[in-house]
């Protein structure tokens, strides 16, 4: 058995544990990386990546059916969907260098390519070496969560593990799961000529501001995704190539199912008990500085039990450098934090959502608002389907809310803006280019500041009196 000594020893090379390896060993520690699957993790392999790529093909499928209020006559698109998965494959290939095992090593740091488990509380074994580090952290993300729904293991299901492997167009999918990756993964198949049945046990995108989500909501169902909300799925079964899900009310049946009910943290195989971190089903317990109760592990990214993000996995990287390199106090914030649910309309949010923030604040919340059917550009290009929300206390944003076109670029404004606890005035003052849909944010300040300027006695009487004492 090797033995090996390092600063620092990443379980996980996902989008947590790759940016931690990277930015230590850049730093001067010495790391060592251990990953027992694909390098990328999620992300790059299951995840974001190839359902964004996805998405993108049915996107194009849309458009040449959506030309006609521009002159364009519609087409129906012969729809290859192997040839879109050769697109996902392709654009996974693309990127996965950058999380190669090679790239990694160029920076100087030891890859072992194994699955961990502690066996004590500074020690992990990976393959044929044993890995004594200052500090370690776990970064080892989160598969999906498969629910004891009775006969669902007895008949062929997807999860976004599979589902993206997938070579034959299915006829008909059954989605179990209103959240994230069932709607993207519902809209895009339907793009690409599926018909879907989505089966969501309370309401669909139910971690978004309803008002929002009813809007999406419309969106799909008017391109023809039947979504059955407050259905829970209670038993499946199948005959031949059909598969039925019978629900509270009533049965479907399809060619193909995908499961998108959440995740369950990867944390079986860590024999954590060993190392004494204290840990629950939905993760790793953390402190704000994201340590575990050994104060030698840290936990990131999904295995830490919060928001499930690859933008999330990677703040938390930077939170534990600050402290494991340089023993700084570092906290891990949570309300600054964004997400983007990427169906057309997209649904973005950062912070607080409209009915939270009422909670939180009571009467000093003021709710402002801006319709994309106002913008000059979501006109010209034929977006107006569209809506903002900023949530305002004492002229600061507590929480903003987009669906719409480009609503995933135009949350980035309002994650600025709360990040660095910015006032409103901040946004008013900024020049926004005309026409661009960026401006939406502008003219929802504007709506924050018009009443205060236009509806304002005091605003009126001191224009009166300057206008009578100007020259
Ligand atoms: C379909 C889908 C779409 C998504 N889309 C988005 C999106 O658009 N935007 C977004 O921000 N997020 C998205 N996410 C979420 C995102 O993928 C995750 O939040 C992110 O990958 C979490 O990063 P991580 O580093 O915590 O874990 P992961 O990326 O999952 O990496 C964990 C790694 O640890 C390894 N591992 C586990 N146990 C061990 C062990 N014992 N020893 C060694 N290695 C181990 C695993 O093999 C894996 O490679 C999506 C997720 C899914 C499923
Ligand atoms: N664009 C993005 O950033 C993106 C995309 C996909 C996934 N993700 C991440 O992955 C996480 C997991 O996504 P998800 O969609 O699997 O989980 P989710 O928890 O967000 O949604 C799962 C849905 O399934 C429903 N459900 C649970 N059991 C059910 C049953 N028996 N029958 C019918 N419905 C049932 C729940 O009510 C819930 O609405 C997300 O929360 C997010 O963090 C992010």
């Amino acid at each position: 058995m090797e033995r090996i000594e390092c600063d620092l020893c990443i379980i996980g090379a996902g989008s947590g544990g790759l940016s931690v390896a990277a930015g230590a060993a850049q730093m001067g520690a010495s790391v060592v990386l251990i990953e027992g699957h694909e390098m990328g993790g999620d992300c790059l392999n299951y995840g974001c990546v190839p359902s964004k790529a996805l998405i993108a093909a049915g996107k194009h499928a849309q458009a040449m059916q959506d030309g006609a209020a521009f002159g364009i006559t519609p087409v129906n698109p012969q729809i290859d969907y192997a040839a879109a998965k050769d697109h996902v494959a392709r654009a996974i290939a693309t990127i996965a260098p950058h999380d190669s095992q090679e790239r990694f090593e160029g920076f100087g740091i030891r890859v072992i390519r194994d699955w961990a488990r502690f066996t004590s509380p500074r020690e992990v074994v990976a393959g044929d070496a044993t890995v004594r580090a200052r500090r370690f952290v776990i970064a080892t993300g989160s598969g999906p969560f498969v629910p004891s729904i009775p006969g669902l293991t007895d008949v062929p299901y997807h999860t976004n593990e599979t589902i993206f492997a997938l070579r034959e167009r299915p006829e008909h999918l059954i989605v179990i799961g209103g959240g994230p990756i069932g709607m993207e993964m519902a809209q895009a198949h339907k793009r690409l000529g599926c018909k879907v049945t989505v089966i969501e046990a309370q309401k669909a995108m139910g971690k978004d501001d309803p008002e929002l989500a009813a809007i999406l909501l419309d969106r799909l169902r008017g391109e023809g995704i039947e979504v059955l909300e407050e259905t829970a799925a209670e038993r499946v079964d199948a005959e031949g190539d059909r598969i039925t899900v019978h629900t509270s009310g009533g049965a479907v049946s399809g060619t193909h199912l995908l499961v998108a009910v959440g995740r369950r943290v990867n944390l079986d195989r860590l024999e954590l008990d060993a190392a004494g971190v204290a840990h629950t089903p939905k993760g790793v317990t953390v402190d704000a500085g994201l340590r575990s109760s050994n104060r030698r592990i840290y936990a990131i990214g999904d295995a830490a039990g919060g928001m499930q993000f690859t933008h999330v996995a990677g703040y938390h990287a930077g939170v534990v450098i600050r402290s494991i390199l340089f023993g700084l106090p570092a906290k891990a914030r949570t309300d600054h934090i964004p997400w983007v649910t990427y169906c057309d309309p997209e649904l973005a949010q950062v912070g607080l959502t409209e009915a939270q923030a009422r909670k939180a604040h009571g009467a000093r919340l003021e709710v402002v608002r801006f319709a994309y059917d106002q913008n000059d550009r979501a006109v010209a290009e034929g977006k107006t389907t569209g809506l903002i929300k900023v949530m305002v206390v004492k002229g600061r944003p507590v929480g903003a809310s987009i669906v719409g076109a480009q609503a995933g670029e135009l949350i980035a404004l309002w994650a600025l803006v709360i990040a660095n606890r910015l006032k409103m005035s901040a946004v008013a003052n900024m020049v926004a280019p005309y026409p661009t849909l960026g401006e939406i944010g502008k003219r929802a300040a504007g709506a924050y500041f018009s009443p205060r300027l236009f509806e304002n006695e005091t605003v009126k009487r001191v224009v009166r009196l300057v206008q009578r004492v100007l020259p």
